[in-house]
């Protein structure tokens, strides 16, 4: 069996090097919140294996003090890349934890048996909530979660098995140092040595991963309004479409288009402008359900897929848009104002040869007469409709 002292260097020592090189990874990818805290967590561990590896002469309940709240912080990281408030007093509560448990081992500071146990027994505590929270994250990677519950359930165990150690086993419950436990310490240690390789190289996954999700968000998110941006929304909206024809099921779509818009940002601005798009975007989701489908289509016009929605009752739908949103009063620095919005409507046809583009080109048809009629209007699709907005312009 290695010598535990050696063995505690050798995790320290690959401890230390994959703080540095989480260190780098947590400088290029600010966005990551959770990945500083990891590394602030395996930083606080090298801390505490050093000052371990220096008792005796120090006191051996310092050492456990900062190991164990390097658990608190690596917890937290976790906690915080399941999307937890960064803000909320990290730094009160870890400190209000180390005087707490700096204080049990104070008082444990006699009995190594003792200290030994709940050094192990918040180490399977801190193990299990760590694993709780990967868990609590929706529609997560399921390879990567059971990965994360592999190593961190094989981490909790290990310690589980050294708190009974040291509870009913004899050859350990009148032991007083870890030389004099050098068994089960040392497995212990061999363990911690794999287990910050794998926790290293699941940090940098998760953070890859992380990315690559902001990165499909950014793709499909239109900046302005938060809204599915058109291609973001044509993927979903074929998948929609296609469902509800083959259910039998009506789907509607309004196309929206703010009335003078081009006025609006002449007369109060660009930034003014752009102020309306959010509000109108807002409206939107204030007015719709979960499952339909809005959309920045581009400049000042939106879309709104309806799944379930017959004409007559995208019908009711639009015009309470519209008549809501006039009532909207804009601030702006050049005075008040209030906007109107142009709505087109169809609904599709059962008929799975009609596709998105054929629906929306109908529902462009009827907002083109609603806009010939005089905005602030909504029409709905009906043969003949582009022929007579023609001859309305003619
Ligand atoms: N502020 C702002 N303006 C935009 C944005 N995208 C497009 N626009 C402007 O929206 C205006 C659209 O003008 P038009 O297409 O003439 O339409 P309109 O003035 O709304 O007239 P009607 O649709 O006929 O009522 C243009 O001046 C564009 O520059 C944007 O993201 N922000």
């Amino acid at each position: 069996m290695l010598d535990v002292k050696t063995l505690m260097l050798v995790l320290a020592f690959t401890t230390a090097l994959s703080v540095a090189g989480l260190a780098v990874a947590a400088a290029l990818n600010r966005q990551v919140r959770a990945i500083r805290y990891w590394t602030l967590g395996l930083a606080v561990f090298v801390a505490g294996l050093v000052l371990q590896v220096a008792s005796p002469p120090l006191p051996l309940w310092i050492s456990a003090a900062v190991i164990t709240q390097a658990y608190f912080v690596l917890w937290w990281g976790s906690r915080l890349y399941r999307g937890g408030n960064e803000f909320w007093g990290f730094s009160k509560v870890m400190l209000a934890i180390l005087l707490v448990q700096g204080l049990a081992f104070f008082l444990l500071r006699d009995s190594f048996r003792y200290s030994t146990m709940l050094h192990s027994a918040i180490v399977v505590g801190l193990s299990i909530l760590t694993i709780r929270e990967l868990r609590l994250l929706a529609g997560f990677q399921r390879s990567l979660f059971w990965l994360w519950t592999l190593l961190w359930s094989v981490h909790g165990l290990i310690y589980l098995r050294r708190f009974f150690l040291y509870l009913l086993d004899t050859a350990y419950t009148g032991a007083g140092s870890f030389q004099a436990a050098a068994e089960i310490e040392s497995l212990n240690y061999m363990e911690g040595i794999a287990f910050v390789y794998g926790f290293t190289l699941l940090c940098i996954v998760l953070t890859t991963r992380s990315l690559q999700d902001a990165l499909r968000l950014q793709a499909a998110i239109d900046p302005l309004t938060g809204l599915f941006n058109r291609r973001a929304f044509e993927e979903s909206a074929i998948r929609m479409l296609v469902a509800g024809q083959r259910n039998g099921r009506p789907v509607s779509l309004l196309l929206m288009d703010l009335d003078h818009f081009k006025a609006i940002n002449d007369d109060h601005g660009h930034k003014a402008g752009d102020g309306v798009l959010v509000k109108f975007a807002k409206h939107l989701v204030d007015h719709t359900r979960v499952p339909d489908l809005i959309c920045r289509f581009g400049g000042e016009e939106f879309v709104v897929l309806l799944p379930d929605t017959s004409q007559e009752q995208a019908r009711t739908l639009a015009e309470r848009i519209r008549a809501e949103w006039e009532k909207v009063a804009i601030q702006s620095s050049r005075g008040d104002f209030r906007a109107t919005v142009s709505i087109g409507l169809a609904e599709a046809t059962l008929d799975e040869r009609e596709n998105l583009y054929d629906l929306a080109d109908r529902a462009d048809q009827a907002l083109y007469a609603a806009k010939q009629q005089g905005r602030n209007r909504i029409l709905s699709w009906e043969r003949g409709l582009r022929l007579a907005a023609v001859e309305t312009v003619l």
